[in-house]
């Protein structure tokens, strides 16, 4: 009998269940993707606003093994009971239901509400009361996997920022640049959500690429300050201009900054290969390949190039994600297995699917 006990106790690896609100939009599908394939994280069930009381086959077929899991409506006592709650919803909606929530309750926000410390920076970009900043969800930035560890409220970065983030730490954390990063940045449609907006209706994207909030007004721009800053430890300012492209997922982006005095481009690759060495995510390409947004597409991971333009001085370095995945839903699945002690990787899909 003890020895059966022993087996149980040995070879059952413990289960944590797993509420998603906004299940039925982009990143909370996302979500639910990827707990599909999740050995230890079990979703046990699903929640949203105006499409509760359907079926989550109706609203997201791809999810097929939830197909007959009934959508539930999203207030504090239809979520309260899980080990882990996904938030991901419209921004400025996360932080009433988060209040609510157990302290010991694991609360991981994909959207932006607890991302920015600063709550002046918070009213002037979102307009409306700070609700207080979490850890911040991107590991590989310097001292953050500590935060992240044994946490229970957790921010996940915005897709852009994330990008971004992880293409010009190590520069500026190794000074190998000056503090004025430029920022061109591609994005695919399921960045905005999957409620239908006129700029995203398939004769307006379809052959077409187009830039939007341009001239420093994307609400990304602070959290990219927030993140660069702290790993320069100095003020940083970024130029920031989104683009949209025609497709379904990824983001491509491409940063820039002027070299500091005596960076080569031996400097800037080590730096790059030091500060990623340990890093599963990411992945620094050989010389010569550049990033695409296909060969991240599905996994939880991010593919830079760094080059030096000596003709004008600059460090240049281009990062793709699939906005989705690295960008919130992969990123969210990553930090719930820090602040539960399980091995980051576990669950996630480190391969894309390209072509
Ligand atoms: N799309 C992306 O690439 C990324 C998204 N994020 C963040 O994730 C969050 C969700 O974005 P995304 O999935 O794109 O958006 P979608 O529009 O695709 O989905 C929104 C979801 O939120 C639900 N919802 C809306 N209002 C409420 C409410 N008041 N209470 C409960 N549920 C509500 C919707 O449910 P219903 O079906 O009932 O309307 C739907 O499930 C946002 O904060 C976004 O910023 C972060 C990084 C990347
Ligand atoms: C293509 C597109 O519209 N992208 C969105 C990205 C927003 C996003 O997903 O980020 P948050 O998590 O901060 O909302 C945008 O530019 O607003």
């Amino acid at each position: 009998m003890h020895d059966r006990v022993w087996s149980c106790i040995v070879s059952t690896p413990q289960t944590w269940t797993v509420g998603v609100t906004g299940a039925t939009g982009y990143a909370g599908g996302e979500v639910c993707r990827l707990l599909a394939g999740h050995p230890q994280l079990r979703l046990a069930g699903v929640h949203a606003a105006s499409s509760a009381g359907r079926r989550l086959g109706e609203l997201q077929p791809h999810l097929w093994p939830y197909a007959d899991l009934e959508v539930r409506p999203s207030g504090v006592e239809d979520l309260a009971g899980y080990d882990v709650v996904v938030l991901a919803l419209p921004h400025g909606e996360s932080a009433a239901i988060a209040a609510q929530l157990p302290a010991d309750t694991l609360v991981i926000d994909c959207g932006a509400d607890h991302r920015l410390d600063d709550p002046a920076a918070w009213a002037r970009w979102y307009g409306s009361e700070h609700a207080g900043s979490w850890p911040y969800g991107l590991p590989e930035l310097p001292g953050q996997r500590e935060q992240l560890t044994g946490a229970r409220r957790i921010a996940v970065p915005g897709c852009y920022p994330t990008s971004v983030t992880l293409a010009m730490a190590p520069a500026l954390a190794a000074g190998l640049v000056e503090n004025d990063v430029v920022v061109v940045a591609a994005s695919g449609t399921s960045g905005a959500g999957k409620s239908a907006k006129t700029h995203l209706l398939g004769s307006e994207v379809m052959g077409s690429v187009s830039a939007y909030g341009v001239g420093g007004v994307h609400r990304h721009t602070p959290e990219m300050v927030q993140t660069l800053s702290r790993a320069a430890g100095a003020p940083v300012s970024v130029s920031f201009t989104p683009t949209l492209v025609p497709m379904s997922r990824g983001i491509l982006a491409t940063c820039s900054a002027r070299l500091a005095p005596g960076t080569d481009a031996a400097a800037a690759r080590a730096a790059y290969a030091s500060a990623y060495a340990d890093e599963p995510f990411v992945h620094l390409l050989p010389e010569g390949q550049w990033p695409t947004t296909a060969q991240v597409l599905g996994a939880n991971t991010v593919a830079i190039q760094v080059a030096v333009d000596p003709d004008v001085g600059r460090l240049v370095v281009v990062a793709a994600v699939d906005n989705l995945t690295k960008g919130t839903g992969g990123a969210a699945i990553q930090c719930a297995n820090l602040a539960l002690g399980l091995p980051e990787t576990t669950g996630l899909p480190l391969v894309g699917v390209a072509p």
